[in-house]
């Protein structure tokens, strides 16, 4: 039976049409995905489900009843729970508090809340005690919470707004059993990814959105990952030039980019003997040549990001040796000279270090303001401004739209783009840089990191995502037990291939 039939829904933000004319429906017990490119409209039609903003015009009906919520409030009470992109959740709540917040059991005895969501959290495969406060969690984890209070709430549809982005393979699983279990209930589910090989695993049917309309309404087994990310873009997907492009080697879209970027140099940038983190790492070596893309993944509690931490000066560390660029460097703090402290990037919101109350183009250009003498200048610097935006294929009609107006993908490229234009270091460690991105977009990092590595940058890339790691990286070192247990080269192979590996190798290493 249908659950919700949306038709002809508009919607515009000042002179942007977002959506034009959607129509498509949604049956009790279905996955629907729904996939488009950064700034297509995906979170805005959420939006709407969730009573967050409203259409212009269309019309909705859940359950054949018209459905206009007015607030997220009114939208879980007529049956539509969402799970935001950009989740905030207040950071005074406890797990449990939050898990519960707008259900009719959210005032009901601590005691009792702790109980009721110890097994939510279990469903979730999320191991935290319900009495933490949330401000505690890493980010990522504050989705899997939205997830837990989901499935809390008595709603008929769920909509879930790249929740996977953040997560591991073993995580997603458990993202698609939660998904198999609201299906038993009954209830439908709009799963919202730009991660296509997954989506692919869990979603009956899969929507294509562009240029504001559903150009695509197919039965996901008909679906692959290339074909689908084609019509995303509508268009074939096609690999960028390399910088320096390896010899004539033909390349098909779905092998790894990195296998045809010019080899590294033979000259080491980075080199770490027996590295150790109190607790958690013990005797990581290393070894980041000039212009090489190392990866590392691995399970949370594998040490992973206890690496990035200790080479980014966040975490006490200490090493046998470490030489950077030859020169002997050492870890931890106080800071003196010879300190090392990699620059990172991370892609959560909150540590773009951007205002996101500020245009586009002052973010793009804040470190010069003040140093514009002369009007030639600001032009130039405009245009740089303007050449960015186009480059990256930003969705805005201006750049003096607010940086918080974009989309979630636009805001990362863009915060992306800034931060290595202005970092100076040569070694530089990347969190999930191509998290949330469209297909083209992780083109437009590629590229980027072609640029950056093709002028003798060495780019360490920490990621939950195999797909992003088989086409950014030139190795990818699996990390459990506070080590690197495996290292796997990706030059040549194809992305599906280099996936396969990283799950075999990260499963065999966490069995061990
Ligand atoms: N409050 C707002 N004010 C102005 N423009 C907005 C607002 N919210 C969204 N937009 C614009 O609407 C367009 C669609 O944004 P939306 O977040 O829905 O895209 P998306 O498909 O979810 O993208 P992504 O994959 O990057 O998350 C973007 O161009 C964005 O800038």
């Amino acid at each position: 039976m249908t659950l919700l039939q949306v038709d002809g829904l508009t919607k515009s933000f000042g002179a942007r049409r977002v959506l034009r004319d959607v129509t498509f429906s949604l049956a009790e017990g279905e996955v629907v995905g729904l996939v488009g490119t950064n700034g297509a409209g995906k979170s805005t039609l959420g939006d709407i489900l969730a009573g967050i903003t409203a259409a212009d015009s269309g019309v909705m009906t859940l359950r054949r009843r018209p459905y206009a919520p007015l607030s997220t409030g009114d939208a879980r009470q007529l049956g539509v729970g969402v799970v935001e992109q950009l989740v905030r959740i207040d950071p005074a709540l406890t797990v449990a508090q939050a898990v519960f917040r707008g259900t009719p059991q959210a005032g009901r005895p601590r005691a009792e809340l702790r109980r009721q969501a110890q097994v939510l959290l279990s469903e979730v495969t999320l191991d935290v005690d319900p009495d933490t406060l949330v401000g505690e969690l890493p980010h990522f984890l504050h989705g899997v919470v939205e997830v837990a209070r989901v499935l809390a709430e008595d709603t008929r549809l769920v909509v879930l707004d790249e929740v996977s982005a953040a997560l591991l393979p073993v995580e997603v699983s458990a993202l698609h059993a939660v998904t198999a279990r609201l299906v038993r209930q009954g209830r439908g589910v709009l799963y919202i990814s730009h991660r296509l090989p997954e989506m692919l695993e869990v979603v009956d049917r899969v929507l294509v959105l562009r240029d504001g309309r559903i150009a695509l309404d197919s039965p996901a087994d008909t679906l692959d990952p290339v074909r689908l990310a084609a019509e995303t873009v509508g268009e074939p997907v096609l690999p960028a030039p390399r910088v320096a492009p390896a010899p004539p080697r033909t390349r098909e879209v779905a092998v790894s980019p990195a296998g045809s970027r010019a080899a590294p140099a033979d000259e080491v940038a980075l080199e770490v003997r027996n590295l150790r983190v109190p607790g958690t790492v013990q005797g990581v070596d290393l070894l980041v040549h000039r212009g090489e893309v190392v990866g590392l993944t691995g399970h949370r509690s594998s040490g992973v990001g206890e690496i990035a931490g200790a080479l980014s000066g966040e975490l006490p560390a200490v090493t046998d040796e470490l030489l950077l660029h030859g020169q002997p460097r050492s870890l931890g703090s106080p800071v003196e000279d010879g300190t090392l402290r990699l620059p990172a990037y991370r892609p959560d919101e909150d540590a773009y270090g951007v205002d996101p109350g500020e245009t586009i183009a002052r973010t793009l250009t804040q470190e010069r303001r003040g140093a514009l003498p002369d009007l030639q200048k600001e032009i130039a610097t405009l245009r740089g401004v303007i050449r960015t935006v186009h480059r990256m294929d930003v969705k805005t009609l201006s750049i003096r739209t607010v940086f918080g107006a974009l989309s979630g993908g636009d805001q990362h490229k863009l915060a992306l783009a800034r931060w290595m234009a202005t970092s100076t270091e040569d070694v530089v460690v990347l969190h999930e840089p191509t998290r949330g991105l469209d297909v083209l977009a992780r083109e437009q990092v590629r590229r980027m990191l072609d640029e950056a590595t093709g002028r003798g940058t060495s780019v360490v890339v920490v990621s939950v995502d195999p797909d992003e790691l088989a086409e950014c990286c030139d190795r990818v070192g699996i990390v459990s037990s506070g080590r690197v247990a495996h290292w796997i080269d990706t030059s040549g192979l194809p992305v599906a291939a280099v996936r396969e590996r990283i799950a075999e190798a990260t499963s065999t290493h966490s069995a061990a």
